[in-house]
Formats: C-alpha cells, structure tokens, sequence
C-alpha cells in the first residue's frame, strides 16, 4: 500500500507521528481502560501505520500509568472524584502532546479514558498557537457531550467534564487542580463540533444549547445521513483550521464496540465511524487524534472486536483507504 496521499496542511511532515500511549482510568470509576493502549498496540496498531500508512513514528515505547504522579491522598474538590490524579496526569500528557506537536508532528494518543482530552487537547492547543498562530477545531465524535462543569456533573467523574474546562466553561483557581490550564492551552466554543451524541445529561443540554454550541446526534445521523452531516461538520469548521479528533469508542453502537465504560445503545455503525474519520483525513487539516474509552476488561467477549474497531478509525483518520 502507498504512503497517505493527502498532503497535511498544517504539519511540518506528511510523515512524522508522535505516538502517546495513556494507561490511565482515573477520570471514572471501572478498571480497566487503562489496558487498551497495549491491547490496540498488540493488536497491530503501530506496526500498521509504519509499515501500511508509512509513518515514521516517535514513541517512546512505554504506556503510562503515572503512578509517580498520584497522590496519597485525593479528596473530591467540588464534587469532582480523584481531582489531583486527574489534575496531575492530564498536566503531564499536555506537555507530551505539545512536544510532539510542537515539532509538527502528527499526535496520537490512545486511552485511556476521556479525561485525557484535558491532556492532549492543551497539549495541541498550546503548539498550534505558537507554531501557527491559529486557533484549533476539535471534533468530539462521542455518544456523550463531556461537558458538564463539576456543578452540573451527576457522577463526579472528570471523564463527563473535560469539554468544559477545555472551553473555559468551568475553570478553577490557579492553586487548585485544574488552575494550570493557561488561556493558550484552551479552545474557542465556536470552533467544537459534536458527532454521534445520543446521552447527554440535563445540565448538559442546557450548556449546548445556551452557548450555541455546534452537534450533530444520532437523531442528525438518521435524518440527514452521516455524508450530509459530515459536509455540515467540516463546513462549520472550515479549511483553514487545524484540527484535532477526540474519538470516544462509544460513539460506535454497542454492537461494533461493546467493550467500554459507559455503552449506549442506539449508536454509529463501525463503517460511519471509518468514514466520519475518512473524511477528516481528507480535509488534509488534521493535526492530533485520541482514542479513547476502550476497556477491554469489559464485555470481554467483545473485547477483540472493540479493539479491531478502533484500529480501524485509527488507520481511517491516518490515510488509510479502501482504494
Ligand atoms: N467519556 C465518557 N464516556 N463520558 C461519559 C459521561 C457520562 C455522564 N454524562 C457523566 O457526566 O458522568
Ligand atoms: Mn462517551
Ligand atoms: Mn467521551
């Protein structure tokens, strides 16, 4: 197979993709995600890109639990649970995604759950400011919309609010956990779109909606089809904004990827999840993806299954094609 034909517009190389493998479950309550970095790589993940997609890929060769990071003792700060674990991981991922990104390269994460998009959103946010001077599109493909501030948050799993600090909607101290995001590290609510959402909380719906903020549900999906609505996601956005895709597994109806905290039925095929990141490949404007929410250690017969599935949106989003 060739190497990606796209030509990325916003990266230095076409080639170079900075690999970061996140082991960590902290931002909710079920063990487990923290093992689907191994499983995707085990897989087959990185042998793919490199030797399929072509990719020369900088990887440090280790998953990282950050045990060295977690404090003794984590008591809930405003109703959020583990907030210094949390606070302290996503710190050090942002610097490991800006590393990568500020060289131009590509950056892959893989979770992990959600809350590791505080880490790698910050992380690409930041370097696109500096290398590019521009503001950065994200694209939340997810069955939930991760945007409660700790107030509005039923569970108190940070994994439900790192679009709201991401967003400024919620911010804390500079002396409390997450008062070390720094304006540059954030993102505009203009430039966040929402695919796949079909469970999102009351306080949630009323943050969309007071903020205008741009989603497409699943109920968008049945009545348009996923080309329409993927032509109306990358229109909002436009061509000239570097882009980074947060990939929740969930997104993807429990049949394709049953193996995962928070499952909701009702959701995307596995072929709409291949060409939601088929097309932001194509936009050429892609600079950063996760993937995130895979638990193996869940639905254990699927587990095989959720794993191929996200090497597929994977490869998807990195150039792969069926022609
Ligand atoms: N990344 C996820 N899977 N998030 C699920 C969030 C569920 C719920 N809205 C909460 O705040 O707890
Ligand atoms: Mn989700
Ligand atoms: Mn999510």
């Amino acid at each position: 197979m060739d190497a990606p034909t796209i030509q990325p517009k916003f990266l230095s190389k076409r080639d170079e993709l900075g690999l970061v493998a996140v082991g960590f479950s902290g931002g909710q309550c079920k063990p487990g995600v923290d093992a689907a970095p191994m499983a995707l790589i085990e897989s087959g993940l990185v042998d793919q890109l490199k030797d399929d997609l072509k990719y020369k890929i900088h990887y440090d060769g280790q998953v990282h639990a950050y045990n060295e990071l977690m404090p003794k003792d984590d008591p809930d700060h405003r109703n959020m649970k583990k907030p210094k674990a949390v606070s302290a991981v996503t710190q050090q991922i942002s610097k490991q995604v800006y590393e990568h990104a500020k060289e131009g390269r590509f950056v892959l994460t893989l979770g992990g759950d959600h809350s590791i998009a505080i880490g790698t959103i910050s992380g690409t946010a930041k370097a696109v400011h500096e290398r590019l001077g521009r503001d950065i599109a994200v694209i939340w493909v997810d069955a939930h919309a991760d945007i409660n501030t700790p107030e509005t948050s039923d569970s108190g799993n940070i994994h439900g609010m790192p679009v709201a600090f991401l967003t400024g909607l919620a911010s804390d101290k500079p002396d409390a956990p997450f008062g070390w995001l720094a304006e540059n590290q954030k993102l505009s609510l203009k430039k966040l779109v929402y695919i796949g959402l079909r469970d999102v909380d009351r306080g949630e719906k009323k943050i969309l909606r007071d903020h205008g903020i741009k989603a497409f549900s699943m109920h968008d999906v049945d009545r348009h089809g996923i080309g329409k609505v993927m032509d109306m996601a990358l229109g909002w956005i436009g061509s000239d904004t570097p882009i980074h895709l947060s990939f929740d597994i969930d997104a993807l109806d429990p049949m394709w990827a049953p193996s995962t905290g928070t499952a909701v039925r009702g959701g995307l095929t596995l072929r709409e999840g291949d060409f939601i990141a088929e097309c932001v490949h194509q936009t050429g404007s892609l600079v950063a993806l996760d993937l995130v929410e895979v638990n193996p250690s869940l639905e254990e017969q699927g587990a095989a299954e959720t794993v191929r599935a996200g090497v597929s949106i994977v490869r998807c989003a990195l150039g792969d094609t069926l022609l």
